[in-house]
């Protein structure tokens, strides 16, 4: 959908073709909101549709295999498709870490932020991108992400992750190193060298790796409560890849906006995940619909914890007993913002409809069945768009 005006054609230029990003734009200095980025009035989340005193449910899950836990996980998934978990297990340092390498990333040079721009990157298992997908969008999401895949087999292409570091190069002898000999290599030279651990801690492709590392059995966890909730006694082989066979991570990067109101970080929209687990930083800025018509809550940030947010893939294998909910984001006025969501996704040839366990009493599938890769392509065919993507799977 290019734009008639010619100043939008010029933004969407720098901006996408030659890829400076929505970052590249704000160091300029810009001080307006240009019109490429303007919401019409009607799609701007206004402050009297913020519900001030409503939150999502905050979830204890030090003890996993509680009852009580269990029971509060899926009811928070069918109730709100969103909550927040504290006492996950995964340490601090590991998601301040990845909170960081996102700034670091974002603060790099152009030259260095395009080598893995869309289109320029070693390997399509990384992309740098902007809004959600400009060629189908009037208005731009005011947003940059670089996006990992992060399969087992998406993680041979490790070596071509950026890492961007002079020195983590020098005490490497070579950046294309090897990804188990990389690992050995750090646990042996961490016992006698924080100089060397120092460098380590530049290179952002370990954070991202150190931190799905730890987030999988969070993931694997919730997926096996939210299961046992639809009477899944255990997931095999063949349920994991269609649970979790795709994993994508992405640092997202929202700096500051002279007029949020005006503008979208992400429009309204539902994960096309089987879940989402999300984490943001302290500048807070993610809404989720209310029940009540077009109304929204304030995602508070808490330190340390991790969002959950059910996606559609999970709404339809429970034939809509999980929901998963509308959310959006509204950049910051003074601060650069930053998140790093983690999408469950399912293998991109696996096949996925409501459960057999779920309509063994005789109940009718609200949904048919769908490969995964062509319900992702159908999403990123157009703009955000509520809830619609749901629509290619219903009946
Ligand atoms: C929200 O819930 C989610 C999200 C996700 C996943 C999130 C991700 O971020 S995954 C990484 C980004 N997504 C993808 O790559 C999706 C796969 N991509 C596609 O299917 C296609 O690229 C397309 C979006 C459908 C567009 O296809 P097409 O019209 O054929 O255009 P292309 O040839 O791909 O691109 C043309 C040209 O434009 C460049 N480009 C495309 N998109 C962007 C962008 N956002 N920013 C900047 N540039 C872009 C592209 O590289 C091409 O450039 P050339 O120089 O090569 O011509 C998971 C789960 C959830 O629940
Ligand atoms: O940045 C956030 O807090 C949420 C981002 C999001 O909803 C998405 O990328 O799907
Ligand atoms: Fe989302």
């Amino acid at each position: 959908m290019a734009p008639t005006n010619p100043n939008s054609e010029k933004i969407l230029d720098f901006v996408v073709y030659k890829g400076n990003g929505i970052k590249g734009l704000v160091d300029t200095g810009i001080e307006t909101v240009p019109d490429l980025y303007i919401l019409p009035i009607e799609e701007r989340l206004l402050p009297n549709n913020i519900l001030p005193y409503d939150s999502i449910p905050v979830i204890d899950v030090s003890n996993w295999d509680d009852p009580k836990v269990k029971e509060s996980i899926c009811d928070a998934a069918g109730k709100w498709g969103f909550f927040q978990i504290i006492n996950h297990g995964v340490p601090l340092h590991v998601l301040d870490a990845v909170k960081e390498a996102a700034h670091r990333f974002f603060g790099l040079p152009y030259e260095e932020r395009n080598k893995y721009w869309a289109g320029n990157s070693p390997t399509d298992t990384v992309t740098l991108k902007t809004s959600f997908v400009p060629q189908a969008e009037a208005v731009l999401e005011w947003k940059d992400y670089l996006s990992f895949r992060c399969s087992p087999r998406d993680l041979e292409s490790f070596p071509l992750w950026p890492p961007v570091c002079r020195r983590f190069a020098d005490v490497m002898g070579d950046t294309t190193v090897d990804y188990r000999k990389y690992r050995l290599k750090k646990n042996l030279e961490l016992q006698n060298s924080t100089h060397i651990y120092n460098c380590l801690m530049t290179v952002y492709r370990d954070e991202v790796v150190e931190y799905m590392e730890n987030a999988k059995s969070v993931i694997r966890k919730l997926l096996e409560v939210l299961l046992e909730g639809l009477k899944v006694k255990q997931i095999d082989k063949a349920r994991e890849y269609t649970l979790m066979g795709s994993p994508i991570v992405n640092l997202m990067y929202y700096p500051h906006c002279p007029n949020p109101d005006f503008t979208a970080g992400v429009r309204p929209h539902s994960d096309i995940s089987t879940l989402t687990v999300l984490l943001q930083d302290d500048n807070g800025g993610l809404y989720v619909r209310a029940t009540e018509n077009d109304s929204w809550i304030h995602v508070l940030p808490i330190n340390g914890a991790l969002v959950i947010n059910i996606g559609d893939i999970l709404q339809i294998m429970s034939n809509d007993r999980y929901k998963s909910i509308e959310h959006r984001v509204v950049a910051k006025r003074s601060k650069d913002r930053v998140s790093v969501p983690i999408f469950v996704n399912p293998g991109p040839d696996a096949v996925f409809g409501p459960l057999p366990e779920v309509l063994e009493s005789g109940e009718q599938p609200l949904y048919k069945e769908v490969v995964f890769s062509d319900y992702f392509k159908y999403f990123f065919s157009k703009k955000h768009d509520g809830k619609k993507s749901m629509d290619f799977a219903r009946i």
